[in-house]
């Protein structure tokens, strides 16, 4: 559906996405990268808000950065940094930018804001709107021309436990019927949730995989123990150490390694974020 074919894109010296190549197809792509990674800058210009410095973008065939309004027809963003105005409430918000997109259907404005569960909050003005709520409105004005492809920036941060989870699956069930690119750098936002995992690194993707094959990678390989102080002390150096908690005098260890580590650890199910940290760890092993 999106192609991305070595895409390339530069600030002054710095190769902000550095010859990225992606094919996506629907259902929910989490892009996953450190902050400064090029998540931001990769998707302004899916977005078609910034051009590639080189590299070509193609939606269904058809080249993007030539002919932009071919994806903003079918495009929904919700950027990083969205605002909304204090004063208007989450109706006249939406009419508004039904106003600017050319959307007149009056009922989808209430359907949406039903979508989002902001339908009981319509009449009241967004200054009073908790940090998820703003982006739930965000996300229904992302959705005003039904769009093939929703974009979403970092859309959890700032937000309370319950709220990222509100969101994760609203992000879930509208990727049901298109192509949602969600950046973060917080894997747990996107578990779960997403079918494709994009990993990028100094602007490069060094990965294109699925939540479950980072999992099955990792199955066998994290291991828990309930350690004395010393005895974690002298792990270090020997295993990764992907966890640490104090318990009661001791110390919960989550950790990675290829075997066994010693004769008290136990297998344990991965998170994904566990999972990818050991990926990690085994290629930079491989790579030493
Ligand atoms: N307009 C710009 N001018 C100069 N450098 C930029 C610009 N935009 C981004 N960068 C740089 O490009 C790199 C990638 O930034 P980008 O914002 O895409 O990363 P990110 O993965 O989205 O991180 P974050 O989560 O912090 O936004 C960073 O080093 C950033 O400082």
């Amino acid at each position: 559906m999106l192609q991305i074919q070595n895409v390339v894109k530069t600030f002054g010296k710095l190769n902000a996405v550095d010859g990225v190549s992606l094919e996506l197809t629907p259902g929910v792509v989490g892009l996953i990268g450190h902050n400064g990674a090029g998540k931001s800058t990769l998707m302004q210009m899916l977005a078609t808000l910034s051009k590639p410095t080189s590299g070509r973008l193609l939606l269904e065939g058809q080249d993007i950065v030539a002919k932009p309004e071919l994806m903003r027809r079918r495009l929904g963003y919700l950027p990083q940094d969205f605002g909304v105005y204090p004063h208007l409430t989450a109706l006249e918000f939406l009419q508004y930018f039904a106003a600017l997109k050319g959307v007149r259907d009056r009922q989808r404005l209430q359907q949406l804001l039903e979508l989002v569960n902001l339908h009981e909050q319509a009449h009241r003005p967004a200054a009073g709107f908790s940090g998820g709520m703003r982006q739930r409105l965000g996300i229904a004005q992302a959705l005003l021309n039904d769009p093939d492809v929703l974009i979403v920036d970092e859309p959890t941060a700032g937000l309370d436990p319950e709220e990222r989870l509100r969101f994760r699956h609203l992000l879930g069930d509208l990727g049901r019927q298109r192509l949602v690119i969600v950046s973060t750098h917080i894997v747990s936002d996107i578990e779960n949730m997403a079918s494709q995992l994009a990993i990028l690194r100094q602007g490069r993707l060094v990965s294109y995989t699925t939540p479950e094959a980072v999992l099955a990678s990792a199955a066998g390989k994290v291991w828990t123990a309930l350690l004395a102080p010393a005895d974690y002390e002298a792990l270090s150096g020997h295993v990764h150490v992907l966890q640490a908690q104090p318990q009661g005098g001791r110390v919960q260890v989550r950790m990675a390694h290829a075997t066994r580590p010693f004769a008290e650890a136990q297998p344990v199910q991965a998170s994904l974020e566990e999972a990818l940290m050991a990926q990690r760890y085994a290629d930079a092993r491989v790579a030493a």
